[in-house]
């Protein structure tokens, strides 16, 4: 298996507040972790580091085996991100946005792109509307295809089930399975038990900053994971 994404001594303050505390870990080609742990672990900070959105205190991210701050920002187009922001146009189409976003990134053949995603989240039927008219529910299920245009390598989700309806939860399972099943690497951070241990090869728990977990979920019983995400949790909350 290869690595993909190696973190050494990975650290990141807000003034005195550490956010993360030094973490190490290594990602395979192929993983789908899921992260959880109270509010204020550090789990967002955690992505944002490594979808590059903030810069680290201290420490290295390396991708592939080259440090971050040698990768050019071309690196980028590897990277899939989905939170709470559909980075949107509202008063573009569905379709103008998927070809904006596939045209920044150069992608081949936009055109079959753009059909098989909005096949996939099920809205080639609303394909031309403007997305200002939308359903928040529509909105959800575009901003998943908007993050997968350029086929990306690595997919970062931050809490992508919180206020999802059934259809929209539904679509995005099926589409996570199948981009696990294309052997991509997927970080999930969620606060859904259920959903992130069913979905999941490896289970992250972070709590004040530090990695109290980080296992093969399938040496990792189902109640064995709850008790040490429950004591985190009440033991967590700054
Ligand atoms: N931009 C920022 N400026 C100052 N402090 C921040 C900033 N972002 C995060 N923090 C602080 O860093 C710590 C970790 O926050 P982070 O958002 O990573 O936690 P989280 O585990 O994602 O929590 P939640 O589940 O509530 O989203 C918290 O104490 C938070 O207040």
């Amino acid at each position: 298996m290869s690595e993909i994404i190696k973190v050494k001594n990975l650290t990141k303050k807000f003034g005195k507040n550490v956010a993360l505390n030094s973490v190490n870990f290594t990602v395979n080609q192929g993983d789908f972790i899921s992260i959880f742990g109270p509010n204020g672990a550090g789990k967002s900070t955690l992505l944002k580091l490594l979808s590059t959105q903030i810069r680290p205190t201290n420490g290295d991210i390396f991708f592939n085996g080259i440090k971050l701050s040698d990768l050019s920002s071309d690196f980028r187009r590897y990277f899939g991100v989905i939170s709470h922001q559909p980075f949107l146009y509202e008063n573009l189409s569905a379709y103008e946005n998927l070809k904006f976003y596939g045209s920044l990134y150069g992608v081949e053949n936009l055109e079959d792109r753009i059909n098989t995603l909005l096949k996939n989240v099920e809205l080639t039927g609303r394909k031309h509307d403007l997305v200002r008219n939308y359903s928040r529910g529509m909105l959800q299920r575009l901003s998943i295809a908007r993050a997968l245009i350029h086929d990306p390598e690595i997919i970062f989700l931050d809490e992508p089930y919180t206020g999802l309806d059934q259809h929209a939860s539904n679509i995005l399972t099926n589409i996570l399975k199948n981009q696990f099943d294309n052997n991509k690497t997927i970080l999930m951070i969620t606060h859904n038990l259920q959903k992130g241990y069913e979905l999941a090869t490896k289970i992250m728990v972070l709590n004040k900053g530090d990695i109290v977990l980080l296992e093969e979920k399938e040496l990792l019983p189902p109640s064995e994971f709850e008790d040490i995400y429950l004591s985190s949790v009440s033991a967590g909350v700054r």
